[in-house]
Order: C-alpha cells, then sequence, then structure tokens
C-alpha cells in the first residue's frame, strides 16, 4: 500500500523562495529555485541555511493522508511549519513536494531520507503535469516507476480527485499515463520496452537483432551474463555468472558489487542492476541496486526490466523482490508494454506484447 508520512520541517521565511502553499501547479521559476537551494544542503545535526532549518527532532509522525473536505492537505499547516509528503512504493521512497520547497531532503540521517525527490510541474507538450526525480545522488533519471505511482496519488491528494482518474505526465522518458482505479490504487503503463544496444544505452557487443541478451558482462575479473533492457532509464539483468551457481541473492554483497556494475565503461548512462535468482521457473527473486540511489527495497522500471529479461532469456515470468512484499507476473497479449501496478502488497508486471 501507498503509504504517507508528514514531516513537520521548521521553516525561517525565505527572502527569495519564500513557500506559499497551493493548490496550483503553475509555477515557472523552478529550475533556477533548484540549483540555488541544492547547494544549500549539508550534512549536519541540524541544518541551518540563511534561510532555511531542517531540525532532527521529534517532529517526524506518520499518518495516513485525510480525505477531507478541505482543498489540499498542503494547505494545512502550523504557524512555523511546513508539511512535507513521503510516499513508498513497497519501501521505494519518495519526497513529494512542489517546486517552491525545492531543497534536497533525501539525506537518511539529516533530512526526511528518500531514494529520490519528485517535483511535480505544469506539463508541457500539451500533458497534464511534468514529472521531475532526482536520485539521492542529486542525478536525474528519465523515469521511475513507482515513483510516478506515488506521484499519480499525489496529484489525485493535491488536485481533489476521486474514483478513477487517468493524466498524461511528461517524463524525461516521454509521455506516461497512469491511472488511478476505483480503489485508489495506481496502474502504469510503461511503455515498451528499449532493446537497441545504443539506446539502452551499453557499449556491450549486440546480437544481430542490436539487443544485448545473456551477454558476457566482466566485472572484476568474474564473467557475469546480462541483458540490457531500458524501461525509459537504464537496466542491466543478471541472473548469475557465466558457468557459476544459480544465483542466491540473499547472500549477494550488493554494497560492493552494485557500484561496480553502476560504473562500469560498458554504461555511459551508468546503469541500475537486477541481480535475480531464479526460485523456480515461475518465480524470480529479485535485488536492485540503483543507479544514483545504490540498494533499494524495490524498483519498477527494475521490475518491469526482470520480467522482459526473464522472457527473453527464457526464464520465468513471475518475479518478487527482496523485501517480500512484491510479486510481479506478466501476461502476453497484443502491444508489446510492460505494465505496473499495485494490489495492496502486491506489485502486478504485465508484458503486453
Ligand atoms: N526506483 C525507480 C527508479 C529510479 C531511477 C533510477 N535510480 C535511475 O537512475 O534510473 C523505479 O521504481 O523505477
Amino acid at each position: 500500500m501507498v503509504t504517507a508520512a508528514q514531516l513537520s520541517i521548521c521553516h525561517v521565511p525565505m527572502t527569495r523562495l519564500s513557500f506559499t502553499p497551493t493548490n496550483s501547479l503553475r509555477l515557472s521559476s523552478f529550475s533556477s529555485s533548484l540549483s540555488l537551494q541544492w547547494k544549500l544542503i549539508k550534512p549536519d545535526l541540524t541544518l541551518k541555511t540563511p534561510n532555511f532549518c531542517v531540525s532532527a527532532s521529534s517532529s517526524m509522525r506518520i499518518e495516513a493522508p485525510e480525505s477531507t473536505s478541505r482543498p489540499s492537505f498542503l494547505d494545512r499547516r502550523e504557524s512555523g511549519f511546513l508539511r512535507f509528503v513521503k510516499y513508498h512504493g513497497l519501501g521505494n521512497d519518495f519526497i513529494l513536494i512542489t517546486p517552491e520547497q525545492a531543497v534536497k531532503l533525501c539525506d537518511r540521517n539529516f533530512g526526511i531520507g528518500a531514494d529520490g525527490l519528485i517535483f511535480a510541474m505544469p506539463g508541457i507538450n500539451g500533458t497534464d503535469y511534468t514529472m521531475r526525480i532526482f536520485n539521492s545522488d542529486g542525478s536525474e533519471p528519465e523515469m521511475c516507476g513507482n515513483g510516478m505511482r506515488c506521484f499519480a496519488r499525489f496529484i489525485a491528494e493535491l488536485e481533489n480527485l476521486h474514483g478513477r482518474q487517468s493524466f498524461t505526465v511528461h517524463t524525461g522518458a516521454g509521455l506516461i499515463v497512469p491511472e488511478i482505479q476505483d480503489d485508489g490504487k495506481v496502474k502504469v503503463d510503461m511503455g515498451e520496452p528499449i532493446l537497441k544496444a545504443s539506446e539502452v544505452p551499453t557499449r556491450l557487443p549486440a546480437n544481430k537483432d542490436q539487443s544485448v541478451v545473456k551477454s558476457e558482462l566482466d566485472v572484476d575479473g568474474v564473467t557475469w551474463n546480462v541483458t540490457c533492457v531500458s524501461i525509459g532509464n537504464p537496466h542491466c539483468v543478471t541472473f548469475g555468472t557465466k558457468g557459476g551457481q544459480k544465483l542466491q541473492v540473499d547472500a549477494l554483497n550488493i554494497a560492493e558489487i552494485g557500484p561496480k556494475f553502476e560504473h562500469d565503461s560498458m554504461f555511459p548512462a551508468r546503469t541500475n542492476t537486477e541481480f535475480v535468482e531464479i526460485i523456480s521457473p515461475s518465480h524470480l527473486k529479485m535485488r536492485v541496486w540503483e543507479r544514483g540511489a545504490g540498494a533499494t527495497l524495490a524498483c519498477g522500471t527494475g521490475a518491469c526490466a526482470v520480467v522482459v529479461a526473464a522472457i527473453l532469456e527464457g526464464h520465468a515470468n513471475r518475479v518478487s523482490l527482496k523485501s517480500a512484499l512484491l510479486s510481479a507476473f506478466f501476461l502476453l497479449t497484443k502491444r508489446k508494454h510492460v505494465f505496473i501496478s499495485h494490489f495492496d502488497m502486491l506489485c502486478k508486471t504485465e508484458l503486453h506484447s
């Protein structure tokens, strides 16, 4: 279930970027605001800038967002406090804020703590909204599956939308149309997976059809079999080493091996990496090392990439994440699209081909 946490953050009135809670997302000065505030955050017990302080005190509480007749939960504020909202999709967590509050707060010890920071912005190219996401290292990925599900819920809360809804969202990976179901859960058509090596992108030698499927990648003297897929963002999926034992993902030192994949010269844009254990032909287990965010509990684009790679390598059609909260499967139909959706503690990934 996607839940929300609210963190009260001590706010000292800002000279340049004062925050005015609003329902409107029509804002134009976001880019310059972001670059200004990005530099202001320094890890310290209490973060202080001339404009802003984040107190690591006991002011955090977790609560479900209320559904009231009030116009927006962002409008509810106590004097001297700003409300930030944090959502997670299966533990893959994000701070959702409006551009006026553009501050990097992903630090787990001295900020709110999150895998990424998402900006809900005005739509461009005729879309309803634009989603920009920043990894916890400050890099900007093209797309984020769980982030898009959280984004859709955030927009629904912000705009007081109820029932079945869908809207168009511009992302770095193009147009995405999340669908909020009647029960509030969000399904996202993640589009057609990209397999062409140069577009993933990867420098690994491609097969005749230009894809990199079950290819060899040397990492620290060990040869891994990998399949490279872009779900708008780059993924390297491995089911194990060449001629090695079946991968046992719980035993993997992901903090050691993950960065080596991420920064391998074969991946000019770095890569997200999914390590996958074949539990049975109908059940896969995955751990992910995310580009720019490290080990996370779940990854929507990663789950889609694993499903695609499993099909291409002929392994299986079900995926479960280490968090044990996620089980994914695919369906084959006429459109070659992958979908994620959320059913209580189940995240469904489907490949429509
Ligand atoms: N966790 C996300 C992916 C976030 C972006 C990723 N770290 C990247 O840099 O591509 C998901 O749910 O898809």
